[in-house]
């Protein structure tokens, strides 16, 4: 069977180490001819800057699935909002200094820099009645509510662009891109990908990061998969 489309991740998957894109990665995703969805923690507008920069038609899932868009042309929608989200940061503030990341463009779930406790965040977290959890991308710790996550946003995007989830191949490299995974039809973790992932995935690359990808993609074609 051959798979119809890809959904990546952006950071720590098709980047360098440094976050800068892997030009490798770049020259190989646009060499591909079935769609190519970026999936990021990231913000919509830098999900969609990405796609328009390497070459790819505006089909994002952005703030770890509450922003979703499928075309430039379309202005995209969002899940959630924030309500929740300020209130668990409001709780959390009390115990920790907490810097957020991009205010300003995040609509449906708060960013925060990787600087504090997360495990005792995470326990204190417990004690209220908020449907909202922290995830960790290596890059932010994120605030986001459970109904929210890169799976379900790979669902609502694939059922707008005439596809199903398990169309899709998903590459990443952390706990966030753990749902996209558990709904595509074949997963795969990058070298630096974080244990969870790792065992989650049906493939795992030798190379890291962006080479990984490229590694990645290079497989699928191998074994006729893409
Ligand atoms: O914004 C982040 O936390 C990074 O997100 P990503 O690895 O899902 O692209
Ligand atoms: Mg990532």
């Amino acid at each position: 069977m051959k798979f119809k489309a890809i959904v990546a991740d952006i950071d720590g998957t098709i980047t360098c180490e440094k976050r800068e894109l892997h030009l490798e990665a770049m020259k190989k995703i646009r060499s591909l001819k079935i769609p190519v969805v970026l999936a990021t923690g990231n913000t919509l507008c830098y999900a969609r800057t990405a796609s328009m920069l390497i070459g790819l038609d505006g089909a994002v899932i952005a703030e770890n699935g509450g922003a979703i868009a499928i075309r430039f042309d379309l202005q995209g929608t969002f899940e959630e909002s924030l309500e929740e989200c300020e209130k668990a940061y409001s709780f959390l503030s009390e115990y920790f200094k907490l810097t957020k990341l991009d205010p300003l463009y995040r609509k449906t779930e708060i960013a925060l820099k990787r600087d504090f406790d997360l495990k005792k965040a995470r326990n204190l977290l417990k004690s209220q009645n908020l449907d909202i959890e922290m995830v960790d991308t290596k890059y932010a710790i994120h605030l986001k509510s459970t109904k929210i996550n890169k799976g379900v946003g790979l669902q609502k995007l694939a059922g707008m662009m005439g596809l199903k989830s398990k169309d899709f191949v998903a590459i990443g490299d952390s706990e966030n891109d753990l749902e996209m995974f558990e709904v595509s039809g074949f997963g795969i973790a990058v070298g630096n990908g974080d244990e969870i992932i790792k065992e989650a995935a049906d493939y795992v690359t030798e190379d890291s990061f962006g080479g990984g990808t490229v590694e990645a993609l290079e497989f699928l074609e191998s074994k006729g998969l893409i």
